[in-house]
């Protein structure tokens, strides 16, 4: 395998709340390599947004990145400066909000976000007719994320679009500068299944297409199966198994993964029930010596009273459990 592109080691973001010091990420490793889609699943709360704006230096104040490091195409981001982090968001790695509704400005047309981002970074542009460029630019994006009548549309407001055609510019934004790595933060939770499936596919044909690599945030492991080629399962703010999709979902290993493949509707069988994992995340303050799962793990037993590491148990696949091989038998 190539270099990975972005590597993040042992990253640790904290919280200071009245309530004491929240540990949102607590030792996550993670690595994206050129040209893959990277899914990162877990229930709410589990840390997957906060990982993600600690690898783009966005973590909302008075959070911070405690520990760690985070290399991205062999810079450590944890360096960067305020002009190092303007030069990289944007060209080298963009990310789309959750709720494209209100990650737009509605104060501006879509062809004045599109052009400011172009603008950024228009080293590339010559300074004669940039305007033109950077507005012929702009209606291409639209284009190629499937806007209708692009050259039309562009100078109307977000709120003028249908939810799934916000989703699209919010996309044509993040992808106007051409970056190395697109993280998508649940690009579809707001959208109807059809338009789900049209955004999804549009990013995976936009990721072949321009040869970058894309971070599929989700709480939906159906949607990692069809889109993903490797997955990090999040739980309690740690990873707590990652592997190749194929393997991952055809052999899950940790309790926690196959209670959320449980959860995945089979389509030859959806009259079944789906049957929720019982019980919640734990709350993220002052955990250690034990299982984050323990509360709700039905192979639970006094020796999880401890701190798990991430153990192999298969070709590039790892787990947080010691219990792997008794629970499989
Ligand atoms: N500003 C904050 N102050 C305190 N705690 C925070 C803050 N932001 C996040 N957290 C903590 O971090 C945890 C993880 O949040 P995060 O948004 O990363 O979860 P997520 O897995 O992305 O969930 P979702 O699917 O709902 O977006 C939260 O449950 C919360 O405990």
């Amino acid at each position: 395998m190539s270099a990975p592109l972005l590597s993040v080691r042992s990253l640790k973001t904290c919280f200071p709340t009245r309530a004491g010091l929240v540990t949102a990420v607590d030792g996550v490793d993670l690595d994206v390599y050129p040209g893959e889609c990277l899914g990162i699943v877990g229930e709410s709360g589990s840390g997957k947004s906060v990982t993600f704006a600690s690898v783009i230096g966005l973590v909302r104040s008075p959070g911070y990145v405690a520990e760690g490091s985070i290399r991205f195409g062999g810079v450590d981001l944890r360096r960067l400066d305020s002009n190092g982090w303007r030069r990289l968001r944007g060209r080298d790695i963009a990310m789309t909000m959750q709720d494209a509704l209100t990650a737009l400005n509605p104060a501006l047309t879509v062809a004045e976000q599109i052009e400011e981002v172009l603008l950024a970074h228009a080293e590339d542009l010559p300074k004669r007719g940039r305007q033109a460029a950077v507005r012929e630019r702009a209606i291409e994006m639209l284009r190629l994320v499937g806007i209708p009548a692009p050259a039309k549309r562009i100078d109307d407001y977000p709120h003028q679009f249908s939810g799934g055609m916000r989703q699209r510019i919010m996309i044509a934004i993040a992808l106007s500068c051409r970056p190395k790595l697109l993280i998508a933060d649940e690009p579809t939770t707001a959208l109807d299944v059809t338009i789900q499936a049209q955004v999804l596919d549009l990013i995976s044909d936009l990721r072949r297409e321009l040869g970058m690599s894309v971070v599929l945030i989700t709480h939906d492991l159906g949607v990692v199966a069809e889109h993903t080629d490797r997955v990090a399962v999040m739980y309690a703010g740690q990873v707590v198994e990652a592997g190749p999709t194929r393997e991952l979902i055809d052999r899950p290993k940790h309790p926690y993964t196959r209670g959320l493949i449980g959860l995945i509707p089979r389509l030859s069988d959806l009259d079944a029930p789906i049957r929720p994992i019982e019980g919640q995340v734990p709350e993220l303050i002052g955990l250690g010596g034990i299982c984050r799962f323990y509360d709700r793990c039905e192979f639970r037993a006094s020796k999880c009273r401890t701190d798990i590491s991430m153990i192999d148990v298969g070709p590039d696949h790892r787990a947080r459990c010691i219990r792997v091989e008794e629970i499989l038998q």
